[in-house]
């Protein structure tokens, strides 16, 4: 997959069949847009996806916006695992935010992708103020030659797939219904950075994440897997939150994989997520921290036993 920050080439001779949205999570309803995406194209032809960074919402309201199941360069890998050729993903601002619906099909559309075929989402709303819609979108598409398309949402158990739904699931630890409507377990990915070295000093070094920006739903103390790109998935605890216990700081996800011993600075650590252990909490000194460290261990470890990393 190729990904574009501005306007990528128009495309070669065949078919170019776009979707359009945040795809935060990429879960079965994104999915289906692009497999839908690439019944059209057929092989030869080439699948597009327009999103934005950051999403729209968190540019419009940073403290009311829901947190992200992915950071930018896991969303990308994510679509293109989903079979997505081309993504094209657009700073979001203030003259992307003054985009009249006529004026994004045009630019975006027409211009950027030479589309020949667009498939939506049912309830996908575009440009300035959110005016264009899906009657509006096959409009526009008559006009300059394009076909338009919209797809009825996925259902599973009962239930309207979406980055909503996916978020309240984490939240509430419940991991299986999230993996429903992901159609895989929730991961997340990130490079490991240097903490403040204190975690080896209590017998539990942990590769520390940056969560994505803008906040997860996740937060606390979790059994988990993980994985560096390309080797096993090992067992571990994990801790998502601000380490009030340590004198606090930015929000991180710690990993300790147990029964290893190597360096994981700068590399991409995936990181599954198992089940929820506790709420992070403040102790009264590090003795006890580590006390109830060595409870989380054992905890991760039983539920661990039981599960495998496989998919
Ligand atoms: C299993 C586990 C549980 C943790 N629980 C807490 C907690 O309840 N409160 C807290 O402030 N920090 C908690 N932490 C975070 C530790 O304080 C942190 O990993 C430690 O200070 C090492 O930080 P460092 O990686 O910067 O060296 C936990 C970490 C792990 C791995
Ligand atoms: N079992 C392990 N689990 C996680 N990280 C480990 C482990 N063994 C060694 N490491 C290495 O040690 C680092 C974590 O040690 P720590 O003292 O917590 O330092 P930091 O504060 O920089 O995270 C990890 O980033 C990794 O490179």
């Amino acid at each position: 997959m190729r990904f574009f920050r501005d306007p990528p080439d128009p495309g070669p001779d065949g078919p170019t069949v776009v979707t359009i949205g945040n795809f935060d999570g990429v879960h079965l309803g994104h999915q289906a847009l692009i497999r839908r995406c690439r019944q059209v194209a057929g092989e030869s032809g080439r699948v597009a996806v327009v999103t934005f960074e950051p999403l729209p919402r968190a540019w419009f309201s940073p403290d009311t916006a829901p947190p992200r199941l992915a950071g930018p360069a896991q969303k990308l890998a994510l679509l293109q695992s989903a079979g997505v050729d081309l993504a094209w993903v657009m700073r979001f601002n203030g003259r992307s935010a003054a985009l009249g619906a006529d004026d994004f099909v045009t630019r975006v559309l027409v211009q950027g992708l030479a589309a020949t075929h667009v498939v939506i989402g049912h309830d996908f709303r575009f440009g300035c103020g959110r005016e264009g819609d899906f009657d509006r979108l096959r409009e526009l598409g008559r006009a300059h030659g394009f076909g338009v398309e919209a797809l009825a949402p996925v259902q599973v158990d009962g239930q309207t797939v979406s980055s909503t739904v996916v978020r309240a699931a984490l939240t509430a630890g419940r991991f299986d219904q999230a993996a429903a409507a992901l159609g895989r377990r929730y991961t997340l990915c990130g490079r490991v950075i240097r903490g403040r070295q204190l975690g080896r000093k209590l017998g539990y070094p942990t590769a520390n994440v940056r969560p994505p920006r803008g906040g997860s739903p996740l937060a606390g103390i979790y059994a988990v897997h993980a994985r560096v790109a390309g080797g096993p998935w090992r067992p571990g605890v994990a801790s998502l939150g601000h380490r009030p216990a340590v004198g606090g700081g930015e929000a991180l996800l710690e990993v300790h994989l147990f029964d290893f011993d190597g360096d994981l600075y700068g590399q991409r650590l995936e990181t599954r997520f198992v089940e929820w252990i506790r709420e992070e909490r403040n102790f009264d000194d590090l003795a006890a921290l580590t006390a109830q460290m060595n409870n989380d261990e054992d905890r991760a470890r039983a539920i661990l036993a039981a599960a495998t990393p496989e998919d």
